[in-house]
């Protein structure tokens, strides 16, 4: 699914109006049909409805919205925030519209406003702005929102949180901004939604399909897309009846210094049971019996060292190479990852600890393979790139590092986001809190250098092993919980979300 930005929201508007034919007050209302049939579903006419609607569109939508549950029997009592004197036409219309209407209390606040009671009981929809907004909130607008979030009502924003933007609110005013207890977006979702900082305003957010012409999306550009299952699915190779192991690849991991053994484990079984036909893994002497004895099917290659990596391998032997879960960061590892990645000519995955050296030792990284695969969380990437005021920020950044370095980074955390060597971001959908426990990121490593062996490309592994891993943690919780889910219960059920998104597969 495409996430574009608002100024090609309103193109895809015109476009639609334009080619379907439909006029613009009526995809208006197709719109606000849509919206109260979702708000019909969350709360029932019981429920007393106050509306604040602002000057644009997204106020337009707000009335319809308004009309629409009145003729359903809704309670409503309605506000249109008209202080500039200047309606959208289409919100114009809907005003008349809702003036013609007796079943809705309707006032038009053109200067002073008496607020309302709104209570505990109350269903607040706020349509006050959505994709329009061009600078933060402030005077009278920026007062009605604090009203709004201070009182104990629900709130269900129209299109986005009033006051938030599509995509960079690294300057807006954070208490201007509407907090939604659901937020009901038109037919794509934003990219602000993707930004952990953003996730107490929407609420959870749901999309309404209000018909925008799929040629337009499809012809219309963008750089973000949101992941969905049937894209992954595409992506999965069959096996075949006669494949034997070496069809599979056979991956090296390069991981977990002593004490951290546990990080090469965790790496090397999802490795496995990601399908690769073998995996060695390379490891200090010290880390020997309990690799052997964890991970019986995984075959250990010895360092010189005993507690360290010190020892670059020669990979032609291999078919992908991962390097970085514990590895730890002391000097003799450094100057061996260095080198390490100096000797690897196809795409590897480099994670955790070889992130951070790679931070300290910044000409290393014009030597990393194209089309390698990075995969910091945040505090990683901004040892590689510098600190950053916002998630949007970071994503530019996480971009322009996989741009410059023709590589992927993924930016793990909620809604891991994969940038592409030509500056392509991909949000994933699957994943969940439960997986914020240490050693989850080590399991991806494992994944997605397994999908490399399998003969996947870069691209494709990131998209297949980033939702895998996901999906994965997804069923994990539904038999454990958030709470007490570990980084093993993810690799466990790797076999399980494979055979659920191979069910029409296979
Ligand atoms: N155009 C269309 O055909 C459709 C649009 N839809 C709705 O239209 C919305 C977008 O409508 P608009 O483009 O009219 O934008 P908005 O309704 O979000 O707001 C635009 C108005 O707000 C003013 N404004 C912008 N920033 C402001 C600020 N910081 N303080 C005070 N005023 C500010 C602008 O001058 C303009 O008058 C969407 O979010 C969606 O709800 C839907 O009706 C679906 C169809
Ligand atoms: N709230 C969350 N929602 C979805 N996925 C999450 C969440 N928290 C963590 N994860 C996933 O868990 C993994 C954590 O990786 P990382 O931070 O490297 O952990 P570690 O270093 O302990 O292995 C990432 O793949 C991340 O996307
Ligand atoms: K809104």
């Amino acid at each position: 699914m495409k996430i574009f930005p608002g100024i090609q929201i309103k193109q895809l508007d015109a476009y639609t109006i334009e080619q379907e034919p439909i006029a613009s007050i009526d995809l208006m209302e197709r719109a606000a049909t849509a919206l109260t049939g979702a708000i019909m579903k969350y709360r029932g006419n019981e429920t007393p409805v106050v509306v604040f609607a602002g000057p644009g569109n997204n106020g337009g939508d707000a009335l319809a919205v308004s009309r629409l549950l009145g003729e359903r029997g809704y309670r409503v009592k309605a506000y249109l925030f008209n202080t500039s004197e200047h309606l959208s036409e289409d919100c114009a219309t809907n005003r008349d519209r809702l003036l013609e209407n007796s079943n809705v209390e309707f006032t038009e606040v053109t200067s002073k406003f008496e607020p309302p009671v709104l209570d505990k009981d109350c269903l607040v929809i706020d349509g006050l702005f959505g994709s329009g907004i061009k600078k933060a909130l402030s005077g009278g607008f920026a007062a009605v929102v604090n009203y709004i979030n201070a009182s104990p009502s629900t709130v269900v924003s129209i299109d986005l949180p009033s006051g938030l933007m599509c995509e960079d609110n690294t300057y807006n005013i954070r208490n201007h901004i509407i907090r939604a207890d659901k937020t009901l977006s038109l037919q794509l979702p934003k990219l602000s939604f993707f930004f952990a900082e953003n996730a107490d305003y929407l609420g959870e957010w749901e999309l309404l399909d209000i018909g925008l012409s799929q040629k337009g999306i499809e012809e219309t550009f963008t750089t973000w897309y949101f992941t969905e299952e049937e894209d992954i699915r595409k992506l999965i190779k069959p096996r075949k009846r006669f494949d034997h192991k070496g069809n599979y690849g056979h991956a090296l991991l390069i991981a977990g210094s002593y004490g951290m053994a546990g990080a090469s484990v965790l790496a090397a079984k999802a490795c496995l049971r990601t399908g690769a036909g073998m995996v060695t893994v390379h490891a200090p002497l010290k880390n020997n019996d309990i690799l052997q004895t964890a991970i019986p099917e995984a075959i250990v290659r010895h360092d010189a060292h005993e507690f360290c990596f010190s020892m670059p391998v020669y990979p032609d032997n291999y078919t992908a190479v991962a390097i970085g879960p514990g590895l730890g960061q002391s000097e003799e590892t450094a100057t061996a990852l260095i080198e390490q990645i100096r000797l690897c000519q196809e795409p590897m995955v480099l994670d955790a600890d070889a992130l951070n050296i790679l931070a300290v030792h910044r000409n290393a990284m014009n030597s990393i393979p194209r089309g390698s695969i990075l995969t910091p969380h945040p505090k990683e990437l901004e040892r590689l790139v510098g600190k950053c005021e916002s998630s949007f920020l970071r994503l530019t950044k996480a971009r322009d590092l996989a741009t410059t370095y023709k590589i992927f980074v993924v930016l793990k955390g909620a809604y891991t986001v994969i940038a592409t060597p030509e500056g392509n971001c991909y949000f994933n959908p699957t994943g969940n809190p439960g997986m914020a426990t240490a050693g989850s990121g080590d399991v991806l490593t494992g994944v997605l250098v397994s999908l490399l062996a399998q003969g996947y490309t870069s691209e494709e592994s990131c998209k297949l092993g980033v939702y895998l891993h996901g999906m994965a943690g997804d069923m994990a919780k539904e038999k454990l919980g958030e709470r007490g889910l570990i980084a093993s219960d993810i690799a466990e059920n790797l076999p399980a979300a494979w055979i659920k998104l191979t069910q029409s597969i296979d």
